[in-house]
């Protein structure tokens, strides 16, 4: 455990991402297997700590720490993990005597704390806290609580373990989903003693070509095709060897909830697009291979574990494809935009389901043309276009000049600040999330949103202290404040939710002005939001 704690303190004090990247990649290089594959799995989130609770970390406190000495001292510390790995006592003698003699790997920590139940963790955690050096056990628990919160991103720790190797990150990546941790003939093929592994008959996960926003270029459409941008959730249909799986755009299995639509799959190949269901009435509404509902009724199916039988009855999903990676077994990747759009209209059309449809391409005379275009299009299931470059081959992340996407300006309303809370992290010491209103019809305020986002540095701390010196109540962490602020927020779209007692919920809500020039009283009424609903 010494190595691997001793990263964990480096790279919590280290921001530059270069530095963060040689930390991991010599480490990769010293430490032998299976460690640095358990250490690779807890950097990327490869692994289902459960997170041990704090009532079982208070529970342990209560047997071997002081517990006013522990409350005193959390204040002080600020993190529980922290504060225990500090007061946890060295075991006596007899205690000592119990213990195993040799030193706790990462690999043992690692397995034991993902097999772990909730009736035997006090045990597990003191016996192995008792083997640790002080370093040692702040690492273990916060692998225990399950957050490691190093400022690593998965992508950052298969950089560092590409550049370790001397391997690309994109390769690294794509075995990587057909591997599981601690990852072996990852690190034999890396070291030069192994094939590279070959995820050719199991259903793996591609990394998906992404996009730059557009911001306030043009492009010429003779080199770009503009497509819609769906409103759906990115779905990657793999099929191999007769099975099917779908992916999201973080590269998790997502079968299990659209069961639907893969068993309509049964085509060999690897496809990109967008997973949509057709909502009630909604049918139609576009001229292309029929309508799709708003992103909220994909919603209502996204977060089910298990998907019931009305609910595929009442919301089928289907994908509205833009790519294709693998014809049959065929690697297509390399080949252009346009003749991968012509194999992907080929594939779609023999699938013989209508479980899959194409995303069009919109037919626009020039760049303004088309600019009208969007602006005209206010359909629930579009966000904006795509721009994609004619002549490109599709490649894994976002690469300046091939993708562009060009969202549709946000609506705006303004509304009434109701209540404040105070941010996390760096913004914990300020009220920065902030809830807010519009008006019924019979004059009352109604709360529509929560936004924490879209203002300066010099406008939170003014927001900060209009909710200080505007407060009129207080429930536990939240301030309800004096109703005289109008907040202009900008939103993507407007839905019908029962988050709120106004019946609206808007996506993506940030604060773009504050409007000390507008009375209250003539801020937006909830009717006018519910117009905006599509
Ligand atoms: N026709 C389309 N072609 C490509 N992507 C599309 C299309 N329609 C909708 N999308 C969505 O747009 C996203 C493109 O933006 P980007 O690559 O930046 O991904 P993102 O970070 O998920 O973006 P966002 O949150 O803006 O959708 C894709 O991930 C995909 O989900």
């Amino acid at each position: 455990m010494h190595d691997f704690a001793e990263l964990l303190d480096r790279l919590i004090y280290t921001r530059s991402r270069n530095a963060k990247l040689k930390l991991i990649a010599d480490y990769l290089r010293a430490v032998p297997d299976p460690d640095r594959g358990w250490t690779m799995a807890a950097l990327t989130g490869d692994i289902d700590l459960k997170g041990v609770k704090s009532s079982v970390i208070r529970a342990m406190i209560e047997e071997r720490v002081d517990p006013l000495l522990f409350r005193m001292s959390r204040d002080f510390v600020g993190d529980t993990a922290e504060t225990v790995a500090l007061l946890w006592p060295e075991p006596d003698a007899a205690r000592a005597e119990t213990l195993p003699g040799d030193e706790l790997r990462v690999a043992q920590v690692i397995e034991r704390l993902t097999g772990l139940t909730r009736a035997q963790a006090p045990d597990i955690l003191a016996e192995m806290l008792d083997r640790l050096a002080i370093e040692e056990r702040f690492a273990l628990l916060k692998l225990a609580t399950g957050g490691l919160r190093v400022g690593v991103s998965a992508r950052l720790a298969k950089t560092a373990l590409a550049q370790a190797f001397d391997l690309d990150v994109d390769a690294v990546e794509e075995v990587w989903h057909g591997l599981k941790p601690p990852y072996l003939p990852l690190f034999a093929w890396g070291e030069g003693h192994g094939e590279q592994p070959t995820p050719a008959d199991v259903p793996v996960f591609r990394p998906f070509m992404l996009a730059h926003p557009l911001e306030d270029a043009r492009v010429d459409l003779s080199d770009y095709a503009a497509e819609w941008k769906w409103d759906g959730i990115r779905v990657q249909i793999v099929r191999v060897a007769g099975e099917t799986r779908l992916y999201s755009r973080a590269g998790d299995d997502i079968t299990g909830s659209f069961p639907d639509v893969a068993e309509a799959f049964a085509i060999e190949g690897v496809l990109d697009g967008e997973l949509l269901v057709r909502g009630e009435g909604q049918g139609g509404a576009l001229d292309d291979g029929g309508g799709a509902a708003s992103f909220n009724a994909l919603q209502q199916r996204l977060n089910r574990k298990t998907v019931t039988a009305r609910m595929l009855r009442e919301s089928p999903a289907f994908v509205r494809c833009y790519d294709i990676l693998f014809d049959g077994a065929q690697d297509v990747r390399a080949l252009r935009w346009e003749e991968r759009r012509v194999r992907l209209e080929r594939f779609v059309s023999r699938t013989g389901s209508d479980r899959f449809d194409i995303s069009s391409l919109i037919e626009a005379a020039d760049f303004d043309a088309l600019a009208q275009i969007r602006e005209a299009a206010r359909e629930g299931a579009i966000e904006g276009v795509m721009l994609k470059r004619r002549d490109s081959a599709y490649v894994a992340g976002r690469r300046v000049g091939l993708w562009y996407k060009w969202k549709r300006d946000p609506l705006t309303a303004d509304c009434v600040m109701m209540y404040a809370q105070r941010g996390n992290g760096r913004r914990s010491s300020f009220y920065s999330d902030y809830t807010f209103g519009c008006w019924t019809e019979s004059g009352e305020l109604l709360p529509v949103g929560k936004a924490y986002s879209g203002f300066t540095d010099e406008e939170l701390k003014w927001l900060d202290r209009f909710v200080r010196n505007h407060t009129v109540d207080r429930f536990g962490p939240v301030r309800e404040v004096e109703k005289t602020l109008v907040l202009e927020v900008a939103f993507d779209s407007v839905h019908d939710s029962k988050r709120h007692k106004s019946g609206l919920a808007m996506r993506f809500p940030r604060i773009s002005r504050i409007r000390r020039d507008k009375p209250a009283e003539e801020a937006d009424r909830i009717d006018t939001l519910r117009r905006m609903i599509v």
